[in-house]
């Protein structure tokens, strides 16, 4: 069998890998990229380029429905197939594309396709016919679809995230697991394109937010457009004449016995280490089975293995993989040394209708004793009642001693827009009285935030 020695292996070439190849590169010429299937990365092939170009499309069908209101009356049919063939066709001329231009420019030497495993600490084997020996390591071998195990036996009939953008038309009817950023996104979406769907929830919980009064207004304010069932679990998965028959039995011992064209697992997602023989690495796992690792630099341990992206399964969002990936690639190189890279405040948006953003710490992370909150609906908006698009709520929490902004969880109208806002003043320790000396231009959907951090320098005032 080929052995190859090089100072560097990076495993897996998606966002992270990309990263943290193009930051070793300067660096050494040994070096190897290892990548099982397809080049292109998760985010462009399968993950956030497609689902924004489906919900893009959703919105439009969407406005013009609503448009009755403003007076403008519209009809619109939906066609599928086009629909799926502008999604395929942009996704490999726009972003795909891109990714795999940028590979093709990557030395063959440098590149390797096929599963690495560990064997020890540094040899990894790369489908049984390639052994790497590697000075230093860097994993990032992204993530991959959880299937629930009443779910397995029909896998290759169910869809998940990989496959549900290769469709070539709309079914007539979806059933999505899970109640989470992908069963809500690509839910929705399918729900506005006329595809009758129904949303399982497991734990009664709906989307990313912590407070509960927050959690209880995103899921009246989704259950008056979706079909959700909230909490329970499915008992029984089987295939019928056109598509497949569910049973879900709710946690007040309802059973439901439901037959859907088509079934989305939308039901997390888990690190693709988890197939990596781990156990020989000699790396300390926690107790989800993972390595334990270092975010300021991504070392795991103190031994010469770095990770990024979705591997940890810690923050599973394209920008934090792509900052990883560099940190491990910068770690690496200076590694026995330690360098620390630097971390952003936290951000993640859920692209729904009304959107769903956290900023910073969310309530759960807080202690309550040590915050004070402000709190404001859209209603309140001036902007928001000119698109009478009045559903949702935002929360600001401050730190109760120096008044500085600690995190946000906001739903509705232009929360992407807000949580950016908010993230710039959280990165840079402003106090929630700096953030209200800046202007805030009349009328904007930002007029909410500012009545949120409003009351919570009342509230800081009084405390
Ligand atoms: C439907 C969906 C929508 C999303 N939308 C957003 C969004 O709007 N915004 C956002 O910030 N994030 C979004 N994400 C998350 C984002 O796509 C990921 O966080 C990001 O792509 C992770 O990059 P990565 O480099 O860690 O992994 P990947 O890009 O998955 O790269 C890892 C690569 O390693 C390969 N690999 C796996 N195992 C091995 C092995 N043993 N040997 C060699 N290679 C291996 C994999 O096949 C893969 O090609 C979305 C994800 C999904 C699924
Ligand atoms: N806009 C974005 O940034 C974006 C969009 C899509 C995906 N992503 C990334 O992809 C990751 C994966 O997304 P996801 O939606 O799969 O995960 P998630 O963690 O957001 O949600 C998983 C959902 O599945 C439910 N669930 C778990 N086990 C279940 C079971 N046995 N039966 C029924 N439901 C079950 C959970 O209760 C939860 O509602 C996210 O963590 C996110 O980081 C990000």
């Amino acid at each position: 069998m080929e052995t190859r020695e090089v100072e560097y292996a990076i495993i897996g070439v998606g966002t992270a890998g990309l990263g943290a190849f193009s930051r070793i590169r300067k660096q050494t010429d040994s070096l190897l990229l290892i990548q099982h299937g397809p080049y292109g990365t998760t985010c462009a092939r399968v993950g956030c380029m497609p689902s924004k170009m489906l919900i893009a499309a959703s919105d439009l069908a969407h406005a013009i429905e609503g448009g009755s209101f403003f007076g403008i009356d519209g009809n619109y049919q939906v066609n599928g197939k086009r629909l799926f063939e502008r999604i395929q066709k942009d996704r490999a001329e726009k972003f795909v594309g891109g990714v795999l231009r940028y590979v093709d420019t990557i030395d063959n030497k440098f590149k390797v396709e096929g599963q690495a495993r560990f064997l020890d600490s540094h040899t990894l084997d790369v489908d049984g016919r390639l052994r790497v020996k590697a000075e230093k390591i860097i994993l990032a071998c992204g993530s991959s679809p959880y299937v629930a195990p009443v779910f397995e036996p029909l896998l290759q009939d169910l869809d998940t995230s990989d496959t549900i953008f290769e469709l070539d038309d709309l079914p007539r009817s979806m059933a999505v697991v899970g109640l989470g950023v992908i069963a809500l996104e690509i839910g929705q979406a399918f729900h506005r394109l006329g595809v009758q769907t129904t949303l399982y929830g497991h734990t009664g919980r709906i989307g990313a937010f912590t407070h509960p009064d927050m959690q209880k207004d995103v899921m009246q304010t989704m259950q008056q457009e979706l079909d959700i069932i909230p909490r329970g679990e499915f008992t029984r998965a089987v295939k019928v004449k056109d598509g497949f028959e569910l049973t879900y039995l709710t946690t007040d011992g309802k059973e439901i016995i439901r037959s859907y064209e088509r079934v989305l697992i939308a039901s997390g997602r888990r690190s693709n280490l988890r197939t990596m023989d781990l156990e020989k690495s000699g790396l300390i796992l926690d107790d989800r089975g993972l390595p334990q690792y270092d975010p300021l630099t991504m070392q795991c341990g103190n031994s010469h293995v770095f990770i990024s992206g979705d591997a940890t399964e810690d923050l599973p969002l394209w920008h934090e993989a792509y900052i990883e990936g560099r940190i491990a690639a910068d770690s690496a190189v200076a590694f026995p040394a330690h360098k620390e890279g630097k971390r952003t405040p936290g951000i993640g948006i859920y692209f729904t209708d009304p959107q769903m953003a956290c900023v910073g710490s969310v309530y759960s992370a807080l202690d309550p004793e040590q915050i004070v909150m402000g709190q404001a609906r859209m209603d309140s908006g001036p902007r928001h009642k000119i698109y009478n698009d009045l559903k949702g709520m935002m929360q600001v929490y401050v730190d109760k001693n120096s008044g500085i902004l600690l995190g946000a969880e906001v739903f509705g109208r232009g929360a992407e827009h807000m949580a950016h806002t908010l993230v710039l003043a959280i990165e840079h320790g402003l106090t929630v009285g700096e953030i209200l000396q800046m202007p805030v231009y009349h009328p904007t959907l930002e007029e909410v935030m500012k009545g949120a951090l409003t009351m919570a320098l009342f509230r800081l005032r009084k405390s």
